[in-house]
């Protein structure tokens, strides 16, 4: 099933906007395993049974892997997610950019190696480092648009002289994204929800794309602001803009003891019907 397909049926199913994101910290793993880098694994493998049919998409963060030389470990859970919660897709948060030839090898990493459904870029080096990842057919691109950070300002809010009515630069990449840059439906835009005024503005723009949203929880955004903002659906309550609402910290360290999978579903079980509420009158369509 292609990506776009499976977020909508995840979300329908699991009547839910959230994602789980999975970004294990050795130092914050709990009890015997804090420290322990050989049980990153056993940590997200456990979050992930006890969230998966709470989520509409699991996003392992690569860092909180390799930086540990622990990419085995993150095989492991891409193949754990697949058998655990075959229906719920996988986003690679990665944020690679890069020339194309190296981009194909990126590509090849996230869909071949890890065997992930969609992955996040970053668009700056332009659309030959973003085109070899969509000759994968069916496999979902998360451009960065509006980040969660107050950094995020020193760039993307920059407005651009030379295009026709001088967008801020989110606005642009926006457009890019509805448009020109995405021409098999693969594309989609990180949004923090940290900034729903910018989400308004992205979505006007970008009626139709995928909005990831992190930044909600350790990072403070308005998790019903920002679904408000970004979600759109026809009178019949069918999607017609899809929102995904990314948690990390907040739930996978809800607790800090041998409770912590447990804590992690009762925070997962409470953003998720928390984000319900902002589209109270067009919760995701059931289907079986
Ligand atoms: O692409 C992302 O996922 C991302 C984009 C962004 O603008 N801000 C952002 O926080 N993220 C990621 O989303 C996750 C947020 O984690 P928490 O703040 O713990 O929920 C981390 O994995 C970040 O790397």
């Amino acid at each position: 099933m292609i990506f776009l397909d499976m977020l909508l049926h995840a979300q329908a199913r699991h009547q839910t906007y959230l994602c789980v994101g999975l970004d294990p910290d050795p130092a914050r793993l709990p009890g015997r395993w804090r420290g322990r880098v050989e049980h990153l694994f056993d940590f997200c493998a456990a979050i992930v049974d006890a969230t998966a049919d709470l989520v509409c998409a699991f996003k392992p963060q690569i860092a909180y892997f390799a930086a540990h030389g622990a990419e085995g470990q993150l095989e492991r859970l891409l193949a754990h997610i697949r058998v655990a919660a075959p229906e719920v897709p996988i986003i690679l948060d990665a944020k690679r950019g890069d020339i194309g030839s190296t981009a194909e090898q990126y590509a090849k990493e996230a869909f071949e190696r890890y065997g992930a459904d969609a992955v996040t870029l970053s668009p700056f080096m332009g659309f030959d480092s973003v085109e070899p990842y969509l000759r994968y057919p069916g496999k979902g691109v998360f451009l960065l648009c509006r980040t969660s950070n107050p950094g995020g300002d020193d760039l993307q809010a920059q407005r651009l002289a030379d295009v026709p009515g001088q967008p801020r630069l989110f606005e642009h990449i926006a457009a890019l994204a509805q448009g020109p840059w995405n021409r098999h439906g693969q594309v989609g835009l990180v949004v923090g929800a940290t900034y729903p005024q910018e989400i308004e503005r992205v979505r006007a723009i970008a009626p139709t794309v995928p909005l990831l949203m992190p930044g909600v929880g350790a990072q403070g955004g308005d998790a019903v602001a920002a679904v408000r903002a970004g979600w759109r659906g026809d009178a019949t309550g069918r999607t017609t803009g899809p929102v995904i609402v990314n948690a990390s910290r907040a739930i996978l360290y809800a607790a800090g003891g041998a409770d912590y999978a447990d804590a992690a579903r009762t925070q997962a079980e409470r953003l998720r019907a928390l984000l319900a509420t902002a589209t109270q009158r067009h919760a995701p369509q059931r289907v079986n």
